[in-house]
Parts: C-alpha cells; structure tokens; sequence
C-alpha cells in the first residue's frame, strides 16, 4: 500500500528553502491577521505528566492565492533532548499540510527548520517596518542556540549589518560574529537587538539600550520576560496577533505595558509606523499562519522538485 500523504524531510526542506521567498511568505503570513485572511486562534498548551514536558498545538488557515493553506503543528518540548546521542533539539515540530476542501493530510513536513526560518523571517519583517529609515550598523544577539543562530543569519541576509555582536557563551561560530563578555557588551551599540533565550530572568536593562534600537524578544515562552520592566515601559511594543498578546501576554500586560497593535496592522497600514525617535519592541509568540505560509511554499517547490529527499 502507498502512502496517502507525502513526507518532506527536514534535509529536503533545507534544500527548498530561500531566504528571499520566506521573508515574502511570512511578511502574507503577518499581514494575514490585519487583513481578515487569517484563522488564527490562540494555541493550545497541555502540560504532561510524563518525561517530556509539554504539548502546544498550533492550528492555522490563511487564505492567499500564493502561500495560503491549512495546517496543523503539534509541537512538544524536551529538555533533556540535547544530551542524546545524536542531541535533538528541545523544542520539536512537524508541520501537517490539510487539504482545504477535506481535510485530509496532504504532506506531513519535517518543522524544525521551518520553525527556525519562520521566525526568524518573522523578525526580519518586523524589523523592516518598525526600525525603517534608522541606522543598523550593529545586529546583537542575545542566545546562541537555533533560533539566535538562525536570527543572526535571517537578520544578516537582509540588513548586512557591519557587525554582529553576542555573548561570548554562545556556541555558534562564524567570522561575521564579534563574541562579547556580557550582554551589556553586546546590546549597548546595538541598533537591533535579538533576545532569543529561555532565559527566565530579565536580560537586558533599559540602561543598556541605544535610544531608537529595535528589539526582537523571541524567547517568551512560556511566562519569561527576556526584557526588563523598565524596558517594555519605555518603548512601543508590538505582537504578532491579538488573540496571542491577550492569552499568552498578560505578564508583559501586566508590567503596564500597552501594545500598540500587531505587526501586520504596521504593514497594512492600519496603525502607523513608529516616529524616528522610539524604541520599538517586536514580542514574538508565533503563529500557525506563517507556518502555513512556509508548508505551503515548501509543498509547492516540492512539488516541482519531487525527487528531493
Ligand atoms: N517566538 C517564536 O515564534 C519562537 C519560535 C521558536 C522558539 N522560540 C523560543 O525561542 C527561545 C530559543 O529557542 P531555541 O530553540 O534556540 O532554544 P534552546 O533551548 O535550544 O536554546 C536556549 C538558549 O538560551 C540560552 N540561555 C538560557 N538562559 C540564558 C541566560 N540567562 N543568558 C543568556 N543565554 C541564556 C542557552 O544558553 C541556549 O543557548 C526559546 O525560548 C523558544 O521557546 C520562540
Ligand atoms: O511558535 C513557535 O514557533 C514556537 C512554539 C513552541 C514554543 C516556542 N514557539
């Protein structure tokens, strides 16, 4: 018996992959919930009673002629993961593509690397629109592990930034890359900044912040705030979706931070574009729909290159 559904493995995805079409999926993909092309409901988080930790269940549809789909992502999160033999990452995903009529499995997508590209497509966006027209000279992340890694790279391939600083601690290495002591070090010239942790306390004062630096916090999940008070206080903060910020956020809400709106309303235009002079925080949850995005241009390259394994 064959197969109902195809398997497009992590190594293929990785082949199919630009750059340049991921950023243009994401950017369909966060326009999709200022737009009303987006189902987009808050995701599910179940803690389990057993070795690993937890099971989040991101569903999504976006409607779009080019990169719309159905999906459904079931991710689970093992701390223990990078100490096996081969190590594995903490956080795991498989992407399921539904076809929209039936629902029935189309392709089954390996999702590591789509999680790593698509958020890091995602902070590239925002960082396009909520730091336009300002210097970006100096790129620090803050994280060294697959998603500071693949920010770094993302944010690179758009901007080409001069430098990019991070910790020394950090384990990724490459020329471009300018190790620092602390993160104080790293942010301080920073024009964008990257926090991509699961650091459970705060990281980076306010003191340290160039005035008008755009700051992507990534690493929020579940209740972190990579971030100090003074910080989210003093700049112009915006989510992915609403229905994220409200559900996911209340302990950013509650430091007395006002969101400004999602980044998809800077993009479509319905709330405007921060003044030359603010600090503007991207706080990143993910959403179902860029993934969506990403496993419908991934099936679809499969497609024409279908003996890509
Ligand atoms: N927003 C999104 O869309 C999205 C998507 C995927 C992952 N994430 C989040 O991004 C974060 C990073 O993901 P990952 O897969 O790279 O995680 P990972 O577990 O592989 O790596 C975590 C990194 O954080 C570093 N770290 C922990 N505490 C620190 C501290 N106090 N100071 C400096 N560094 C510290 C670790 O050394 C490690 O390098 C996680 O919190 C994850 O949940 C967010
Ligand atoms: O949205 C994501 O891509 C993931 C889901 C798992 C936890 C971290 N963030």
């Amino acid at each position: 018996m064959t197969c109902a559904y195809k398997y497009i493995s992590e190594a293929c995805v990785l082949q199919l992959l630009t750059w340049e079409k991921s950023f243009e999926a994401t950017e369909c993909a966060l326009k999709s919930v200022a737009n009303g092309c987006a189902f987009q409901p808050p995701r599910g988080k179940v803690k389990l009673p057993g070795k690993f930790d937890f099971i989040f269940l991101m569903p999504g549809y976006l409607k779009d002629d080019k990169y719309g789909a159905s999906i459904s992502c079931v991710f689970t999160k093992c701390v223990d993961n990078p100490k096996r033999n081969p190590p594995l990452p903490i956080v795991h995903t498989d992407v399921t593509l539904l076809d929209d009529n039936t629902g029935v499995t189309k392709a089954i997508i390996a999702g590591n690397t789509i999680m790593e590209w698509s958020t890091a497509a995602a902070t590239t966006i925002a960082t396009k629109y909520l730091h336009s027209g300002k210097p970006n000279k100096i790129l620090a992340v803050i994280g060294a592990s697959f998603q500071g890694r693949i920010h770094a790279i993302g944010l690179q391939k758009y901007f080409n930034f001069d430098e990019v600083a991070k910790e020394l601690n950090s384990s990724f290495n490459r020329n471009v890359f300018i190790a620092t002591d602390t993160v104080e070090d790293a942010v301080k010239n920073a024009d964008v900044i990257v926090t991509a942790t699961t650091a459970e306390q705060t990281l980076v004062k306010w003191e340290w912040v160039k005035k008008g630096a755009h700051i992507n916090a990534i690493g929020v999940f579940p209740f972190n705030i990579e971030l100090d008070a003074a910080t989210y206080r003093a700049c112009k903060v915006y989510g992915d979706y609403w229905d994220g910020i409200k559900t996911e956020l209340n302990h950013i809400e509650a430091l007395g931070v006002k969101f400004e709106g999602q980044i998809g309303d800077v993009i479509v235009g319905n709330i405007p574009v921060p003044g030359p002079n603010d600090t503007t925080i991207f706080q990143s949850l993910g959403m179902g729909v860029e993934y969506a995005a990403i496993a419908r241009l991934v099936y679809d390259l499969h497609e024409s290159k279908p003996n890509c394994h």
